[in-house]
């Protein structure tokens, strides 16, 4: 998700939509009170927001150190709240890219009522300092609560954040990971076959839309051991995860509607709660089945933990619970708010942005031939014509470098997240030695990963679909470089990725290897929502190969 209050999803287009009105006033506010009991430092620093120009200055002529330039008007009571406006492009990025190139700076900064000073990053070492060091999450994440719970990985801090990390890391290891291939090549013929069903029935695919449902059964099926495609109750779960999210999404782009339309505060109430009762449900019978499991084995714990463990992420989080608790333990609330809200955090990061990786990177492809034969080449000579094949395996996905660029080079073009932190302090000392120079202390920091990832000083021909840059030894460096950072870097970067990156390639690979395509528009626009996805939805005629 993520989740950038564009979430592993959210951050971008939270942060900046929070900007552009006055409805994250209150937000700023209640973050406000909360801190005030937290550190003595943290409350010196919230308490002096302020719109203040005092030192913020892009024009200052002496040598010490600034804030980054901001655009020129600012509105007695709305600051640069216009400049923001999403109206104008639809997406948070691009607004914050032509600011950039208006200003001449990769660092920018926009004032706004009671949040203060929000600066947007596109430079890949301010980033690196940011994300370096343990600065805690935005406020503006708070929009997200309803559809990751209180108590999410994505948003929890300090020692809790620490111990939930360190007990799910083991869900997304090579180990896990190797064990979950057949799972998801189960789903992917069943994307497949419903991709067939539009070609048959001569109609379009919306890649994006195909692509969600897939990710969507991936996530309900490593995630929670569950499969909710053909049963009305499934179906009824996974509306309510899609409405909510597009409820959340619209309030991004029009945060008044957060706080003063009933209706969607109103909707936004029951959907939260209906899809908290649904996971907490689940829980209590997996944690029966578990115990029952347990009980009547006439196997060691140990077989039994090994056969639970490959099933899925809840029923391995349930059997460390049992272990560390004893067999008959039971949930207290405390345990239900952590364990329910990582399994809705999982739920909702786990499948917008790698749907909408998969449905750019065939949209791309099929625009780009040669790519698209190379791609298919190499996986024809590692897995064959058939990538859906039984015999598929973690390794030899591996081995297709070429896919993996593609699909790096999909999310440097268009990453669906990005993230945004809170640098409380406000005394010289803490500013930033190596950030260009300019101060960022008490403000709002949005790293902004489509700026950073298209910046030429770094990129040649930034916005090209050129997926070779990433092969090799030169992209190995590019790989780990702090300008390609669509999954963050650091400690909080993604605890998803490879798991997305091993989705995304085997949609890849049966999709090239069974159609030939063609796009539909192929000015599709780049939108932000709650992540930033592709407006049209990637449509594509889709054509069955000939077999040769
Ligand atoms: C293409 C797909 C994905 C992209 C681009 C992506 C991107 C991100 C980003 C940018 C962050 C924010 C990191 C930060 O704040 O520094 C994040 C965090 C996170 N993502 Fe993903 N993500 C993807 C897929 C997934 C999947 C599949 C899952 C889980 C099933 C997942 C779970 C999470 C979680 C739990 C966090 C919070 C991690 C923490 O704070 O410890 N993401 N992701």
């Amino acid at each position: 998700m993520a989740l950038s209050s564009r979430s592993c999803s959210g951050s971008t287009s939270l942060a900046a939509a929070a900007a552009t009105t006055t409805a994250l006033f209150a937000a700023a506010a209640t973050w406000k009170l909360r801190r005030v009991s937290h550190a003595a430092r943290r409350v010196e620093a919230v308490a002096t927001i302020s719109n203040d120009d005092d030192g913020e200055s892009s024009s200052t002529t002496t040598t010490t150190p600034t804030y980054p330039p901001t655009p020129p008007n600012r509105h007695w009571l709305f600051g640069h709240g216009r400049d923001l406006d999403l109206t104008r492009t639809n997406n948070h990025d691009v607004l914050f890219l032509n600011w950039m190139t208006e200003l001449k700076s990769k660092v920018i900064m926009f004032h706004l009522p009671i949040v203060g000073r929000f600066i947007v990053v596109g430079d890949a070492d301010v980033a690196r300092y940011v994300l370096g060091n343990a600065f805690v999450k935005s406020p503006t994440y708070g929009a997200l609560l309803p559809l990751i719970g209180r108590r999410s990985l994505v948003t929890m801090e300090g020692e809790e954040w620490k111990a939930q990390r360190k007990s799910y890391n083991p869900g997304f290891s090579p180990d896990f990971l190797r064990r979950t291939v057949s799972t998801i090549i189960d789903k992917t013929r069943r994307f497949m076959d419903v991709c067939d069903m539009d070609v048959n029935y001569g109609r379009s695919t919306n890649m994006l839309g195909r692509a969600i449902d897939l990710t969507i059964d991936v996530i309900v099926s490593v995630g929670f051991g569950e499969d909710w495609h053909d049963t009305a109750d499934g179906k009824d779960k996974v509306d309510t995860m899609r409405e909510l999210t597009s409820l959340i999404g619209e309030s991004m782009k029009d945060p008044l509607r957060r706080y003063f339309s009933p209706s969607h505060m109103w909707k936004t109430w029951r959907l939260s709660g209906r899809l908290d009762r649904d996971m907490k449900f689940l829980v209590r019978r997996r944690l029966d089945e578990i115990i029952l499991e347990r009980t009547n084995a006439a196997a060691s714990p140990v077989d039994i933990m090994e056969s639970s463990k490959q099933r899925d992420i809840l029923s391995f989080t349930l059997h460390r619970f049992l272990q560390s608790n004893g067999v008959g333990a039971k949930l207290g609330r405390n345990d239900m708010e952590i364990i329910t809200s990582q399994l809705k955090t999982f739920y909702f990061a786990g499948h917008d942005t790698t749907a909408t990786t998969i449905a750019w990177a065939y949209w791309l492809l099929i625009q780009h031939p040669e790519c698209l034969g190379k791609a298919r080449e190499e996986v024809e000579s590692y897995i064959g014509r058939e990538p859906l094949d039984d015999m598929t395996t973690f390794e030899m996905l591996q081995k297709c470098e070429y896919l993996d660029a593609v699909a790096r080079e999909t999310l440097r073009l268009y990453p669906p997240a990005a993230t945004t932190r809170y640098i409380p302090s406000t005394s010289p000392d803490d500013d930033v030695p190596n950030a260009g120079g300019y101060l960022l202390g008490n403000s709002i920091v949005h790293l902004n990963f489509y700026a950073i990832q298209r910046d030429p000083r770094v990129w040649d021909v930034p916005d090209e679909f050129a997926p070779d840059r990433f092969l090799g030894e030169v992209g190995r460096k590019r790989i780990a470089s702090s300008s390609f950072v669509p999954f963050s870097k650091g400690a909080r970067d993604c605890i998803g990725k490879y798991f997305a990156l091993l989705e995304i390639k085997i949609a890849l690979a049966a999709l090239i290897c069974r159609y030939d395509g063609d796009v539909i528009d192929p000015n599709e626009a780049y939108v932000t929502r709650l992540t930033s996805i592709p407006r049209g939805g990637c449509e594509v005629n889709l054509r069955r190969r000939s077999v040769a």
